[in-house]
């Protein structure tokens, strides 16, 4: 699978400009022979949360945009995620599309980032989010999600092989960053690939470094602070000879560890 990191800039809050660029992007990724290409967080509008009332998506825009692509150029697209609105509030929310053009997957980030005040302005998700691309099962993840290994294990429970995880990661923790997706990779003994964003908004300075890496941990690709796209190639074979290798998930001791759960606080 030819894999496609799009590490771009974001026009703060100006949603046509971003969906130029991504049009652009999406154009070259595929003219340079990508199977499936995949977008940082929040493309459409950036954190510019205030302003979601007027600047989220509401009318399936992005989807639609999406799955036309797709289809039209033989493409699967991770989504990377959009502000959306939905009946009950407005959403951070990843759409995966297929080579066919059909929706695969729609996930809501489900940790919120109180930093980047995220629980003031967005809900939270409540759905898995793994799929299907190909016949390999894939997981996806937004951004705060990675510091919650217990999500992304679920995923690779679940069965994902491949977990994307599209994100706006400021500049000034990117070593967490980029130990946590190994850690992540290593611990599940799965691919992971992370497109994060460069440039800044009005509150921070992101830090790049889209990353994939292997089962065993090794970076396949690292963007460090480049604009554009990044492409590595992962065979998923490599999936199975990592677990049998050292066969974790075999080895897992489930009843154990749900013998020491806290106790719920009176
Ligand atoms: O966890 C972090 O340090 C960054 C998370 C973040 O920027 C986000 O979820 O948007």
């Amino acid at each position: 699978m030819r894999i496609a990191c799009v590490q771009m800039d974001i026009v703060f809050g100006e949603p046509e400009a971003n969906f130029n660029q991504v049009s652009a992007y999406l154009a070259e990724a595929s003219r340079k022979g990508a199977d499936t290409i995949v977008l940082p967080e929040m493309w459409n509008t950036g954190y510019a949360l205030t302003k979601l009332e007027t600047l989220a998506d509401g009318s399936n825009r992005t989807v639609n945009f999406l799955k036309e692509f797709a289809k039209a150029n033989q493409v699967n697209i991770v989504g990377g995620s959009v502000s959306i609105i939905k009946d009950s509030g407005f959403y951070n929310t990843m759409f995966v599309v297929n080579k066919d053009g059909e929706l695969v997957s729609e996930y809501d980030k489900a940790h919120r980032f109180g930093l980047m005040d995220e629980h003031i302005h967005l809900e939270e998700g409540n759905g898995l989010g793994t799929f299907e691309l190909e016949g390999v099962t894939c997981g996806g993840v937004i951004c705060y999600d990675i510091r919650f290994p217990e999500w992304i294990r679920a995923q690779a429970l679940n069965g994902a092989k491949v977990i994307f995880v599209p994100a706006e990661w400021p500049e000034a923790r990117i070593d967490h960053w980029k130990i946590l997706l190994q850690a992540r990779a290593i611990e599940n003994q799965c691919f992971i690939v992370a497109v994060n964003r460069v440039g800044s908004d009005p509150k921070n300075a992101f830090g790049g470094s889209s990353m994939v890496i292997a089962p065993w941990g090794e970076l396949r690709l690292d963007m460090a602070m480049q604009e554009g796209i990044g492409y590595a190639d992962i065979d998923l074979d490599e999936v199975e000879e990592v677990r049998k290798r050292i066969p974790v998930f075999t080895d897992r001791r489930e009843a154990l560890y749900s013998s020491f759960q806290p106790s719920k606080k009176q």
